[in-house]
């Protein structure tokens, strides 16, 4: 249970220097659409839920809004800002980027601007990276490509060695854009500042493809790259529809979670089972996936599968699953299982079969954002200048419940958002695809 210690703010002290854009901070209020600076956001959203804790509504956890301030911390004139992108790629991540360095330059009037290259590496001295200068110029169309212009890399670095470079750098301000991975590095990096006596600012713009943030609407990156998945399945389904027997199957990215499987399948609602990590399923036996797929096939003619990567682990034999630089599961291969098993199934019961697989992988998180994520992205950016410019450090800005809100960063990395096979999102996959509630 979300308490309201775990939502409150750190600062780095009080906001003393009137902001650059106090003249548009006109007598707002708080409405269904914006909240004023010194109201705050409830996090719970139903009424048992905000009920249930019997307190009075102002001990109610709640977050602090996001959005600009009419005072600030930082003089813009002295701030010196670093921006870096860790992990994997994610449709958006050079919005962001392009984003922050506008609304620094522009609104903020933050001249000195740089990029770190390839992920927290590019504060470690031994890896020989430069810093990029960034500019207005330099970043005005880089939202036109996927990846992002600084770099990427997994695998954990010394935060006292980042710190030093934030130190010769005479940085002010570090934006981070990165999962819940990088959010823990910052964590590093904002108790390192922190035992030195350092007023740095460490602000997360939270990224991923698979939407395992907790608590925010949508990881931006996601609409994108599950509209990409579309696209296979999609394939998939004209390639099972044109041949007898034919099944397609379609691996999706997405980790532990099982979002994107079931949003691409949804969106593009030609699937016949949809299977997550969050829902374990038996292969074999009368109720197993294998019998049920046989018999649609026979009846229909064809069948489209869509498995999540994280899905139906267990099944892998032999394989000890493999982590990567930063600890993170790497999977064995459950589409080439699917695939062997259910051509060995049909075979045995000389069902004519022409199984496709598909796995579009990086090909879903490497494109340009989309118009939503593009925007999403651009006021992510906005939102984290502010927080940053007003002095906010160990927080993600986030948008939750259509508010954009500051979220401390251990709350954001306190569990992994995963879809709940008893919520609605499930339960539209199950009305769509007509697949039994279980196959045990
Ligand atoms: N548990 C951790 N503690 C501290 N830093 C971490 C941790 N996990 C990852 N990092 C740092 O964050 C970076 C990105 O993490 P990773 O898990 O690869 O991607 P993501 O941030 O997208 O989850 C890594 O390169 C590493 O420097
Ligand atoms: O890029 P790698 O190291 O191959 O990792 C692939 C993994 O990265 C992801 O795309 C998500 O990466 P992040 O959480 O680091 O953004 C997963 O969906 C996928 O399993
Ligand atoms: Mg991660």
């Amino acid at each position: 249970m979300v308490s309201h210690e775990d939502l409150a703010v750190r600062t780095l002290g009080p906001c003393r220097i009137d902001s650059p854009l106090a003249e548009r901070l006109v007598a707002r209020e708080t409405t269904q659409h914006s909240v004023v600076e010194e109201d705050r956001i409830l996090f719970d959203d139903t009424i048992s839920m905000a009920g249930g804790r019997g307190l009075p509504v102002e001990q109610l956890p709640s977050l602090e809004p996001g959005g600009p301030r009419k005072r600030i911390y930082f003089d813009p004139a002295k701030t010196r800002v670093g921006i870096v992108t860790c992990g994997g790629l994610c449709p958006g991540l050079n919005d962001v980027i392009r984003g922050l360095v506008l609304e620094l330059s522009r609104h903020y009037g933050v001249r000195r601007i740089v990029g770190f290259r390839n992920g927290y590496r590019g504060f470690v001295p031994r890896y020989g990276e430069d810093v990029v200068d960034l500019t207005p110029e330099v970043v005005m169309h880089i939202d036109d490509e996927g990846g992002t212009i600084l770099g990427t890399s997994r695998g954990e670095q010394d935060p006292d060695e980042i710190v030093d470079a934030l130190e010769r750098l005479n940085i002010n301000i570090l934006f981070v854009i990165g999962g819940d991975g990088t959010i823990r590095g910052a964590m590093d990096v904002v108790r390192v500042v922190g035992e030195r006596g350092l007023k740095v600012a460490v602000v997360g713009i939270p990224k991923t493809i698979d939407n395992d943030i907790p608590y925010i609407d949508q990881s931006f990156g996601f609409q994108t790259a599950m509209a990409e998945a579309t696209k296979s399945i999609h394939a998939a389904s004209v390639e099972a529809r044109s041949a007898p027997g034919g099944i397609g199957l379609v691996k999706l990215m997405g980790r532990h979670s099982g979002f994107i499987a079931c949003y691409a399948t949804l969106a593009k609602d030609d699937a016949d089972y949809v299977l997550i990590p969050e829902v374990p399923f038996a292969l074999d036996g009368e109720r197993g996936l294998l019998q049920h797929l046989r018999r649609r096939v026979q009846e229909r003619g064809h069948a489209v599968v869509v498995v999540a990567e994280g899905a139906g682990q267990e099944y892998i034999e032999g394989e000890e699953p493999g982590r990567d630089a930063s600890g993170n599961v790497r999977f064995g291969d459950i589409g080439r299982l699917l695939r062997k098993r259910i051509v060995e199934h049909l075979d045995a019961h000389g069902v004519e079969n022409n199984v496709r697989y598909f796995d579009p992988s990086y090909a879903i998180r490497s494109v340009p954002a989309n118009p939503f994520d593009s925007a999403y992205c651009l006021r992510l950016a906005h939102a984290a200048v502010h927080a940053a410019m007003a002095g906010r450090t160990e927080v993600i800005v986030a948008r939750r419940r259509r508010r954009f809100v500051h979220m401390p960063m251990p709350l954001a990395v306190s569990r992994r958002n995963h879809v709940d096979p008893l919520g609605d999102l499930w339960l539209s996959v199950l009305e769509a695809t007509g697949q039994p509630v279980r196959f045990e």
